[in-house]
């Protein structure tokens, strides 16, 4: 049945659904990656198409930036539509100088500062984490390809115009990869929901070199974290 902020009739949804941040991105990957892939919802300009994956159904949906917005996407896809295994496939500012512009970042764990979840965990100090049967197809997926890849922490910030140097600072110092702002969020509903969740992350800016990739590129060029994500939900 419809959502407020999802259309689709409800079998229009796969179990598996693939989270970019940005509508357009899910655009250009279920027309690059999946068969047959139709739009299944449009609301509020937020994109999502449906297809097959070598015969697997897969939804690609945008999440819109940040955690309350993803949280809206996950709770629907989860709660209303039935999806089991949710991969965001994002972009993220690179935290070390051994990684580099264009890397993969896969995250087996979130630190936050809060999530929209907080009000629920109150005093808890969760620790958002992958799952793990994700995380160690997506490796070997990655591995297989060749592609440049970091397996470890990251940062889920609500911010991305950041004024607090002293935090990056600290996490870079304690080995946290890269920025990025939804997946936290996305673990711990997976965690709430008993489903599996994993975000595999291109670097499309470095934090401690200023470089920076063009929208362009954010939005179409990142294929292997997608096939990346598509090779680990099967
Ligand atoms: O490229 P996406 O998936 O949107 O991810 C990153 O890019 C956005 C900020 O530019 C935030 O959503 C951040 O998490
Ligand atoms: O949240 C984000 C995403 C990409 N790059 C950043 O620096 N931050």
């Amino acid at each position: 049945m419809p959502t407020p902020h999802i259309s689709a009739a409800k079998g229009d949804i796969a179990e598996t659904v693939l989270l970019p941040g940005d509508p357009y991105r899910a655009k250009w990957a279920a027309e690059t990656f999946l068969d047959n892939p139709r739009l299944i919802n449009e609301v509020r300009g937020m994109l999502g198409f449906t297809g097959t994956y070598k015969g697997n159904p897969v939804t690609i949906h945008g999440s819109g930036m940040g955690m309350p917005s993803l949280s809206i996407y996950a709770n629907e896809l989860i709660t209303e539509y039935g999806a089991k295994t949710l991969i965001r496939i994002g972009s993220c500012g690179g935290m070390q100088t051994a990684i580099n512009v264009r890397d993969v970042i896969i995250a087996m764990t979130a630190t936050t500062l809060s999530t929209p979840s907080r009000g629920i965990m109150k005093e808890l100090n969760f620790a958002p984490c992958a799952d793990y049967g994700l995380l160690e197809k997506a490796v070997a997926a990655a591995r297989a390809k060749g592609t440049p890849t970091h397996v470890g922490g990251i940062y889920s910030s609500d911010v991305f115009y950041d004024e607090r140097p002293d935090l990056t600072e600290q996490m870079t110092r304690h080995g946290i990869m890269g920025v990025e702002m939804e997946a936290a969020e996305l673990y711990i509903l997976a965690a709430r929901h008993g489903c599996r969740a994993l975000a595999v992350l291109t670097v499309s800016d470095h934090l401690l070199t200023g470089e920076a990739l063009p929208s362009q590129d954010r939005e179409k060029s990142f294929g292997d974290m997608v096939e990346i994500a598509l090779e680990a939900a099967f």
